[in-house]
């Protein structure tokens, strides 16, 4: 059995009467990167303001490190690094004035400070900035720092707040090289939030989907992936709303499901490359033009897609409620 680093235990968080975290449970074990992904005030950060005890929960709690999060904070609080969404270095100091800084609030003597000062300098790759004032830093370079300050008390739990978030995507890239190293050299726990589909299918280990302060998946991203369970075809008509009647009354082998959403018809079928000509020809034969269809394996877009019944993409840039709704199709033959 794995060692469970981080439980949530219905923890829940109310600004007033709005329910900014909806009492979430999970568990995050020794050694893994737990990704944290949901859309802007899906409540993210609450949940890590309250992990590390920023913040006290509403209602539930929750244990880190084996330590509850209400009742022993200070023990918490040793025994993880934090690296926030604000830029917390000082910008007046150095990178090496930073890290020995953070060192002193430890109260880790001076001369272990400055031999891991030493290391963690090298493992963000910042030797050569050392002496540089942060200001002179670039954003990619500080996220580095803020890092290798969060270590320095040799924290077992990792939390990062949207770590990359307005990063070019070379250094978004980069901060998550950063953060696989940790794992596997410190063999540390790593919780992360995240937006961004891609790095939460990219370098999490198990992903837990959150929207508006509740959590609806958890998972590896493989296993999310297979609970969509085959292609999707998507598609866009000069009529979506025949089109989708038409497809529901279509009895074909391998179909499992039809849905309409926003940006037009979604089919779930078993083989996409072999169904499509089939729902084409039905589509046309009933005066249906197809302007636009796609086939895609399971991404984490649709998986994103599948368990919100909207797209994360869309949802950044749009506050329209999506237009969802579900048919099972029945089979038949002939
Ligand atoms: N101190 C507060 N008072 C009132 N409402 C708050 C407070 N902090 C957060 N909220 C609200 O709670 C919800 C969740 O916010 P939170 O910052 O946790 O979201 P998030 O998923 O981290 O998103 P983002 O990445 O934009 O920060 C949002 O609707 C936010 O407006």
């Amino acid at each position: 059995m794995r060692n469970v680093m981080i439980k949530a235990i219905n923890l829940t968080k109310k600004f007033g009467n709005f329910v900014a975290v909806d009492h979430i449970n999970f568990e995050v074990y020794d050694g893994e990167i737990f990704g944290f992904l949901g859309p802007n005030g899906a409540g993210k950060s609450t949940t890590i303001k309250m992990l590390t005890t920023v913040l006290k929960p509403t209602e539930g709690t929750a244990i880190v490190n084996g330590y509850d999060i209400i009742k022993e904070q200070a023990k918490v609080r040793q025994s993880i690094g934090v690296v926030p969404q604000e830029y917390t270095a000082d910008e007046d100091l150095t990178g090496w004035e930073n890290i020995m800084m953070m060192a002193g609030l430890y109260g880790i003597p001076r001369s272990v400070a400055e031999e891991r000062a030493k290391e963690l300098l090298e493992m963000v790759e910042l030797t050569y900035a050392a002496n540089r004032k942060v200001s002179t830093y670039s954003g990619g370079m500080r996220r580095r720092l803020e890092i290798a300050m969060s270590l320095v008390s040799r924290p077992k739990v990792l939390f990062l707040d949207e770590p990359t978030i307005g990063l070019d995507a070379q250094t978004r890239a980069a901060i998550w090289q950063y953060i696989r190293k940790l794992k596997e050299e410190y063999d540390m726990t790593i919780f992360v939030t995240t937006h961004y589909l891609e790095e939460a299918d990219m370098y999490g280990d198990r992903i837990a989907i959150i929207d508006k302060g509740k959590i609806l998946a958890i998972g590896s991203p493989k296993e999310l992936k297979e609970r969509i369970g085959g292609d999707v075809i998507s598609l866009q008509t000069n009529n979506d709303e025949k089109a989708l009647t038409v497809l529901s009354n279509l009895f074909a082998d391998g179909i499992l499901e039809v849905k309409k959403f926003q940006d037009g018809i979604r089919i779930k079928v078993k083989n996409g490359e072999e169904k499509a000509p089939t729902i084409l020809e039905v589509l046309m034969k009933n005066g249906i033009k197809v302007t636009r269809m796609s086939i895609t394996e399971p991404t984490m877009d649709e998986v994103y897609m599948e368990i919100t019944g909207k797209s994360l993409r869309d949802e950044e840039a749009s506050s329209q409620e999506m237009f969802a709704f579900r048919r099972t199709l029945r089979r038949a033959r002939g």
